[in-house]
């Protein structure tokens, strides 16, 4: 699989200076035919339980348990079952090839994708309120609000967490049917048969990674601007101590769901879900139902924040398709990230 560039060619070069930023939740799904999702206890998941499985491709329809580094370009093959804690995960970089040609990418090129990202030289997480919008109340996308520099620290904060202990696996329902993209809970494990938060992983005993303290910076710092731009209705501020990491492979998908499994406490003060998105685009769909076809569409772009709170902290969504080979260079080129989308959704329980 190729990415756009070859993202074995590593650059040495440059720091693209700049701005830097930050977002989570529960669910439970249905996006076309798929059913699955994140957030349970719910009607939703009694609707879910009570559903046929759905058979996936058979590069979607995986094992759970923890999956081993760089098992190769299809990363939805099925992994065997970890041993209890130690380990394992799964690496969402690939291995740079030792000796290869280290290329210092044209001004034109990095002008582009400093551009393209939306990038300044400022050091402060906030951009211009022109890549601000309101998607409707209590729902926020803040466009192109993660600098290049700061989507490159956190591929490799998450590559690093993922490959260890409480690391990236591929998660599965109670009745069987897996979710299509690998996931790695920060803070607290979210457990997908029961759609419950817990101290460990139920299958391997591994407790998750603490989200890393420039995380919660990130996020502080997003809800600080996307309240700049909505004065007269603030959403809450979170100190969020769950962080659901999900890497999906080209083919992943996650299907319409609402974040409900945090505490009754932190959904009725509708404490927002701040989510981030790097690496391949997404479409991403939201509405009041369950029903992808009343749902409004999005594009979620490398380096996006969405957040969604107050009154939209119920919002049905859910994520279609990856749109191939549409990571930006200077991610490829500067973490080696595989081809996919990587989303870090941050929570208060
Ligand atoms: O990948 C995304 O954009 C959404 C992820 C999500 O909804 C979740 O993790 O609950
Ligand atoms: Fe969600």
């Amino acid at each position: 699989m190729l990415h756009k560039l070859n993202a074995r060619m590593v650059d040495v070069v440059d720091n693209f200076a700049l701005v830097k930023s930050q977002s989570i939740q529960s669910r439970v799904v249905v996006v076309g035919y798929e059913q699955c999702g994140r957030g349970g206890g719910s009607e939703e998941k009694k609707q879910q339980q009570n559903a046929t499985p759905v058979s996936h491709s058979d590069s979607d329809s995986v094992g759970m348990g923890v999956a081993k580094s760089n098992i190769g370009d299809d990363i939805d093959k099925p992994s065997p079952p970890s041993a209890a804690g130690g380990g394992g995960g799964f690496d969402i970089c690939l291995p740079k090839q030792p000796g290869c040609v280290v290329l210092k990418p044209p001004l034109l090129v990095k002008n582009r994708e400093r551009r393209l990202s939306g990038n300044s030289n400022s050091n402060s997480n906030s951009k211009n309120n022109s890549n601000v919008s309101l998607l409707r109340p209590g729902m926020v996308l803040l466009k192109g609000y993660l600098a290049p520099s700061v989507q490159q620290k956190i591929v490799e904060k998450c590559r690093e967490l993922g490959v260890g202990e409480g690391g990236f696996y591929q998660p599965g329902y109670e009745e069987g049917t897996k979710m299509r993209l690998k996931m790695m809970c920060l803070g607290k494990n979210w457990d997908p048969r029961t759609s419950q938060y817990g101290d460990r992983r139920p299958f391997d005993g591994a407790r998750p990674p603490d989200i890393p303290p420039e995380f919660h910076t990130l996020v502080s710092n997003a809800l600080r601007d996307s309240n700049a731009h909505t004065p007269h209705n603030p959403l809450p501020s979170i100190s969020s101590d769950i962080c659901i990491v999900n890497f999906y492979s080209q083919t992943g998908r996650l299907g319409l769901h609402q974040d409900k499994d945090e505490s009754e406490d932190s959904l009725r003060r509708g404490l927002p879900v701040v989510s981030f998105s790097i690496g391949d685009s997404a479409h991403f769909l939201y509405g009041d139902h369950r029903d992808p076809d009343t749902a409004q569409k999005l594009l979620l772009e490398s380096g996006d924040v969405l957040i969604f709170g107050g009154p939209a902290r119920n919002v049905f969504h859910g994520v279609t398709d990856i749109l191939p080979t549409s990571a930006p260079n200077f991610l490829l080129q500067h973490t080696n990230l595989r081809p996919g989308r990587l989303n870090l959704t941050f929570r208060q329980y």
